[in-house]
This record gives C-alpha cells, sequence and structure tokens, in this order.
C-alpha cells in the first residue's frame, strides 16, 4: 500500500529539490543502490531458468530520444523489483520509476547547466505518483558512483587481491572538467577505501575549468584527510600520462584519447558523448582493449557502430563474483579495460527510491520532534 494513502494532502506527491538531495545522498549508500540496479540488469538478462531469486531484477526498455531545437529530451523508464535499500538489510523493495532529462549543450551561456532533469518515483502497487526528485546532482553522482563500481569490479578489486597488503594506489587522470568530470574526481577521493589516490590530472578544453576544479579537490584534500597531488595538463596527452585510471566526461564529437598516450594497463570509464557515446576514445583504443556496458539493451540501440570487443555487462561481472559459475568476465591481467557508460533507468531507479526513502525517514523524524 502507498504511505501517501490518506488525506488529500498526502495524496500529493513530494517534491525533492536539489539541495534536499544533497543533503539526502551520500557517496555510500548510493553505491550500493548502483550495485543493486547493474545486478537487476544482469539477472534479467539471464535466462529465466538461470535467473538468482536472492537478486533483483529489472525491466528497462531502451530509452528514447526527442530532439528539440537546442537539444534533446531522453525519456528513462525502469522498473527494479526487489532491491535492497541499504547494504546488509533484509528489507527488500520494488520500484517504478521514470527520469526525464534533457542536454542542452549551449545552456552554460545562459548560466544554467547542460543536462537537467527529474525523477518521478512511483508506487510499484498502486502506480500513483509518489514523488518528484530533481536530478542533476542525482544524475552527476550515480554517473560517477557507477564509473566508481565498474572502476572498483574490473580494475581495482582484481589489483587489491593481488597486492601484498591488499592496499592499492592510483594515478587518475580526469580528461573533461564540467559538472561530470568534476563528480567523478570528488567521487575517487571520497572513496579511497577501494584505492588510495596517489595524483589526479586534469585536462579541460577552456583550462581555466580545470584551473577551478584543481581549487575544489586542494578542498576535498583537507576535508578527506588526503595527500594527493592535483596537476592541470595542457594537452590530453600529458592528462593521461602514467595514469591507472582515466574519466572521460567532455561532449566531444571527436577522438580524444588515443592508445599511444596510455600504459599497458589502464581502465577508462568513457562517460561522455558527442554525436554518438564512443566519440572519446580513438579506434585504436578500441582496438586494444576489452569493452565492459551497463546493459545490452541500451548498447544494442546507441552503440550499434562501436568496433570493439564488448565482453558484457557490469552487473554480470558483479553476479559471478558472488555467484562463481561460468567463465570468468574478468580483463586480462595486463590488459586494458573501458567502461563505456550510457547510463541508464534502473540507475535512476534505485537512487530515485534511496533518496525518496531518505526523505521519508527524516520527515517522520521531524513529525515526531
Ligand atoms: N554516461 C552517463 O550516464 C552520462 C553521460 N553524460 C555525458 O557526459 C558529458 C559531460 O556532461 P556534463 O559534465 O554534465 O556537461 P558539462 O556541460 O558540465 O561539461 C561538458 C564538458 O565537455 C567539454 N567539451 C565539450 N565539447 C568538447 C569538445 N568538442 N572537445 C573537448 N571537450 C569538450 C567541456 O569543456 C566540459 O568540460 C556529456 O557528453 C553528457 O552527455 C552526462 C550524464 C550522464
Ligand atoms: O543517463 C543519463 O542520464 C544521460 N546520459 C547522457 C545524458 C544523460
Amino acid at each position: 500500500m502507498s504511505r501517501n494513502v490518506g488525506t488529500n494532502k498526502r495524496l500529493r506527491p513530494v517534491f525533492i529539490d536539489e539541495d534536499l538531495v544533497k543533503q539526502l545522498l551520500d557517496w555510500h549508500e548510493a553505491r550500493h543502490a548502483i550495485e543493486q540496479a547493474f545486478v537487476a540488469v544482469s539477472n534479467q538478462s539471464r535466462e529465466p531458468g538461470a535467473r538468482y531469486g536472492d537478486q533483483p531484477v529489472s525491466s528497462q526498455p531502451a530509452r528514447t530520444f526527442v530532439q528539440a531545437e537546442g537539444g534533446v529530451l531522453l525519456c528513462m523508464p525502469g522498473f527494479v523489483g526487489q532491491h535492497q535499500l541499504t547494504s546488509g538489510s533484509d528489507e527488500r523493495t520494488s520500484t517504478l520509476a521514470c527520469k526525464l532529462i534533457t542536454s542542452f549543450r549551449k545552456n552554460a551561456s545562459v548560466g544554467l547547466p547542460s543536462i537537467n532533469g527529474e525523477v518521478f518515483v512511483f508506487s510499484s502497487t498502486t502506480g500513483k505518483l509518489e514523488a518528484i526528485v530533481e536530478a542533476n546532482y542525482l544524475t552527476g553522482i550515480r554517473t560517477a558512483t557507477a564509473s566508481l563500481v565498474a572502476t572498483d569490479h574490473l580494475f581495482l578489486r582484481p589489483a587489491r587481491a593481488s597486492a601484498p597488503d591488499g592496499m592499492v594506489s592510483i594515478q587518475l587522470g580526469i580528461v573533461g572538467c564540467g559538472f561530470q568530470g568534476m563528480m567523478h574526481a570528488v567521487g575517487f577521493v571520497r572513496t579511497q577505501s577501494m584505492a588510495r589516490v596517489r595524483t589526479i590530472r586534469l585536462w579541460n578544453r577552456t583550462p581555466a575549468r580545470a584551473a577551478q576544479l584543481k581549487e575544489l579537490l586542494i578542498e576535498e584534500r583537507k576535508k578527506t584527510d588526503s595527500n594527493y597531488s592535483v596537476f592541470v595538463c595542457d594537452t590530453v596527452e600529458d592528462c593521461c600520462r602514467d595514469c591507472d585510471v582515466i574519466v572521460t566526461a567532455t561532449g566531444s564529437g571527436e577522438p580524444l584519447v588515443y592508445r599511444s598516450f596510455l600504459k599497458q594497463k589502464v581502465h577508462i570509464n568513457a562517460v561522455g558523448a558527442g554525436e554518438y557515446h564512443h566519440a572519446e576514445l580513438a579506434q585504436d583504443v578500441y582496438d586494444d582493449c576489452q569493452v565492459y556496458i551497463d546493459h545490452w539493451e541500451g548498447a544494442r540501440k546507441e552503440l550499434a557502430t562501436l568496433r570493439s570487443n564488448i565482453v558484457g555487462e557490469v552487473g554480470e561481472v558483479i553476479l559471478r563474483e558472488s555467484h562463481p559459475k561460468g567463465a570468468s568476465l574478468l580483463p586480462k591481467p595486463d590488459g586494458m579495460s573501458v567502461f563505456q557508460s550510457l547510463g541508464m533507468a534502473s540507475e535512476d531507479v534505485t537512487v530515485g527510491r534511496l533518496v525518496y526513502e531518505k526523505h521519508l525517514k527524516a520527515h517522520d523524524r521531524s513529525d515526531r520532534d
């Protein structure tokens, strides 16, 4: 039964604005929500008889794009069944939600973010709209967290397992220091239990934006009691040099990163999109790497022109860690891995539900005060 059934006032969906989302969401809880989304999608991709009953499931069609004069509207509906809200809890919930998000590249000239969106959270038993969650920060934290999860499962966990003391430190490269580049850099420094960040190298088309991010990361260094160095680089090549982990988060329609810029073993989170999603990395990178995706359904449509070796979904890699049957999907020990992040509705579903549930909890508490 929906919690909103009751008075007329309670029938109205709640509106959770950007400031509240920032207060309610934290990196560690977001990580669990994103892992649930990845696993739900991959559990659903299995043959019905091979699905794991103790894992969530999902229903998520490829998203639709509506082209307008200045940009595009994406409609991203999804359902995640029987997902866990918090790590280790026995409590399960099911969530139906839809994110509507626009991408208008020239918005900076009028002082607005280029990406703007809302997540609509519905009751999965009555279909009633329960909450509208502003989704700019939400999209930032969920996209960065998807990259953190992919980096951890594909690159850092295997590295920790073979390190004598179980500890790993990385040099991180951020190509594109807009909102997503910033959220990714902050995400890596806030979750250093995965890997200590030694150095961060930044590149942006307009160097002033990279310099701004450097200032922010120096503030973060104090807050997180870290001792990494931060460099602003003049070229993408210099930014990528010697990096273990790279994030590309630009709107470039031309390749920015070439194989010759990279170490033999490196993990790249390719997040940005120009005209198509795999624009940022050169073909010689795709010729020499193993690609991991968030979901096949979207990849069949949005990565149709990608020429590379797509190994599978990140969620399937996670499922095989806890249910070790079949061949490992992990990258070759000395090879290069790319997480080709499209972004998917199930991520917004589980993170949208998390925000709404935390809002309800905070609200109940203040009612009692
Ligand atoms: N995979 C996913 O789940 C998501 C992907 N995105 C994509 O990430 C990218 C960045 O988004 P935001 O950071 O929110 O946008 P933003 O407007 O804050 O930043 C855009 C960045 O791209 C750079 N850029 C634009 N055109 C470029 C070019 N031709 N060459 C080099 N750099 C260029 C800008 O300098 C800036 O650093 C976009 O392509 C967006 O579509 C955004 C949200 C989710
Ligand atoms: O998944 C997402 O929210 C988006 N992907 C590209 C633009 C927004």
